[in-house]
């Protein structure tokens, strides 16, 4: 069965005092996610460490980074690299975010790389994928959505395609409160699912789970999440309160 995830993104948030008071109280809230369950926190490097500290000891409680780069080790002045990462015992890393493809010109070629060293180093990747507003207004975002996971995923064989993790975030859903309706995102879920059995075979595309990132909340997570192909989901405003994210883990499936 494939696994059911509930990721916060923390993106650049939070001074030291206040990364660590919340996800204390998140951790105290005691919620045990079921075997086939996972809570996940993408948090800034400088919080990595007290991040693994604060989840010590709790069953189905990760951490992951927001980023790694492409190459193994050497000069690369401010980068951080999947094998640091391991030497922390982070589990998980979270690539091809929009706002890295944004912001720091992040392609489907690129991010390839990440996904190849992060399996190297056995972390899963959580890799995004999702249209902006534009595409989804032309109506093509299923074909945009498609290249993608083409450009970045199709080079992996059945065994690795399923140590990886995918989220779909639409653009126009990401920090704008407009979340994309329950059928929406199952539409999309269900396309993508039916891309990966295309080229992976219909099994491997089953055991993939796939996340819903775009202004999930607590009050919106329930029916979300109970989607046939929703797996979970990345969530970034609402997991910087702790109330929030903590409802959000109890609405997985
Ligand atoms: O980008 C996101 C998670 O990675 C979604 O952000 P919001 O939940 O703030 O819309």
């Amino acid at each position: 069965m494939r696994k059911q995830i509930a990721a916060a993104n923390w993106k650049m948030n939070l001074t030291v005092d206040k990364a660590e008071t919340l996800i204390n109280d998140i951790v105290a809230a005691g919620i045990q996610p079921g075997q086939d369950q996972a809570a996940v926190f993408a948090v800034p490097f400088p919080y990595l460490q007290l991040a693994q500290k604060a989840i010590e000891g709790k069953h189905n409680y990760f951490i992951a980074a927001e980023n790694c780069y492409s190459k193994k080790s050497g000069a690369y002045t401010g980068e951080v690299s999947v094998e640091m990462l391991q030497s922390l015992g982070i589990q998980y890393v979270v690539l091809g975010h929009s706002e890295r493809r944004e912001y720091f010109q992040e392609s489907n070629q690129f991010l390839a790389e990440k996904l190849n060293i992060a399996l190297e180093y056995n972390i899963t990747p959580i890799f995004c994928c999702g249209e902006p507003l534009s595409i989804r207004e032309a109506g093509t975002q299923n074909e945009f959505v498609a290249t993608q996971l083409e450009e970045s995923l199709f080079h992996f064989s059945k065994d690795d395609i399923q140590k990886i993790v995918i989220a779909y975030e639409p653009i126009w859903a990401i920090g704008t409160g407009k979340t994309a309706t329950s059928e929406q995102a199952q539409e999309m879920h269900a396309h993508l699912r039916k891309v990966l059995a295309g080229k992976f075979g219909k099994e491997v595309a089953g055991n993939i789970s796939i996340l819903y990132g775009g202004s999930v909340k607590a009050s919106n997570a329930k029916e979300i999440f109970s989607q046939p192909d929703v797996d979970g989901g990345l969530v970034g405003g609402a997991s910087l309160i702790a109330d929030e994210f903590i409802t959000i883990i109890k609405s997985l499936k």
